[in-house]
């Protein structure tokens, strides 16, 4: 069985954070595990309240997962200060035999900071160094390059950029441009295009933290980085033509369509 670790917040609804990245886990046939950094009180209109955990337990539930059993990947999502940040950091440091996903949530859609902003340089100098691949989104790209961007152009230098921070691999995702929901793949030498259709849906709560974890899945399963992001980005793209309104905001992306296709048992 392989195993992947997420690293992340809990978001009460369950279209992101823990929640999200544990079905995904399951739809892509892999054993989920869970170290909790933050809890949200969240719905899908919004963040009503942010309780981060103290250091202390952060480490040691990653400790005490890697003194136990073998883990494939890991997936870092909301990590929200820079205490937490340096505990990951020395948590994970050294274990390089397990690839790292880093995605770098910032801002939830509906407007929260899920990263003090006086965190973002701690994220960048201690958790790129030490990821297999890092995803951000437009805006994510935007504040750790400190420069606009309009088009595939400004996406391709954002990722050349977040590559000389440490990242070994960076995909800056398109979902936030308008026309065809493309993402751009940089691994320091080659661009890579990963074109996906964009479906007309508001119901996108989550999507960033299914797309990377479907990464961390993949990479657990043996697949190259530009083979488990191009699976990745087939499975949120089927996760998001099947989502669906809950609540009165932003509804979740749909982890077991398939499945419950094939038993029969999907309910519209
Ligand atoms: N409406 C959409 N239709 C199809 N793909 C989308 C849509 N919105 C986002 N995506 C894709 O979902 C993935 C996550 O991107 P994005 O939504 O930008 O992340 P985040 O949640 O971090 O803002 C990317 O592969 C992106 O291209
Ligand atoms: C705990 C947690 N982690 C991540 C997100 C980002 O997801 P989104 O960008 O879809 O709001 C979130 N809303 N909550």
């Amino acid at each position: 069985m392989k195993t992947v670790l997420t690293i992340a917040g809990s978001d009460s609804c369950g279209g992101a954070g823990i929640q999200a990245d544990l079905k995904t886990f399951s739809a892509l046939g892999t054993y989920g595990m869970s170290v909790i950094t933050a809890v949200t009180a969240q719905n899908t209109m919004g963040v009503i309240n942010v309780r981060e955990m103290d250091v202390e337990i952060v480490r040691d539930q990653i400790d005490c997962l890697f003194d136990d059993i073998m883990i494939h990947a890991v997936k870092i999502g909301m990590v929200s200060s820079v205490e937490i940040i340096e505990t990951i950091g020395s948590c994970l440091r050294g274990r390089t035999d397990t690839p790292i996903v880093l995605d770098p949530v910032m801002v939830s859609k509906s407007g929260c900071h899920l990263l003090r902003p006086e965190s973002t340089e701690a994220l960048s100098k201690v958790l790129f160094p030490l990821a297999e691949v890092v995803t951000p989104n437009l805006f994510e790209a935007e504040v750790i390059t400190g420069q606009k961007i309009n088009n595939i152009d400004g996406m391709e230098e954002a990722a050349v950029k977040i590559h000389d921070l440490g990242a070994r691999n960076v995909v800056v995702k398109g979902g936030h441009l308008a026309g065809d929901a493309v993402d751009v793949l940089y691994d320091g030498l080659h661009f890579d295009y990963l074109k996906g259709t964009r479906f007309d849906t508001p119901n996108t709560h989550g999507t960033g933290c299914t797309f990377s974890s479907a990464i961390a899945a993949y990479l657990a399963g043996g697949f190259s980085v530009p083979e488990a992001v191009r699976e990745a980005k087939k499975y949120i793209s089927g996760a998001i033509e099947n989502s669906f309104a809950l609540g009165h905001g932003v509804g979740p992306t749909h982890h077991f369509y398939a499945l419950y296709r094939k038993a029969g048992v999907y309910n519209e």
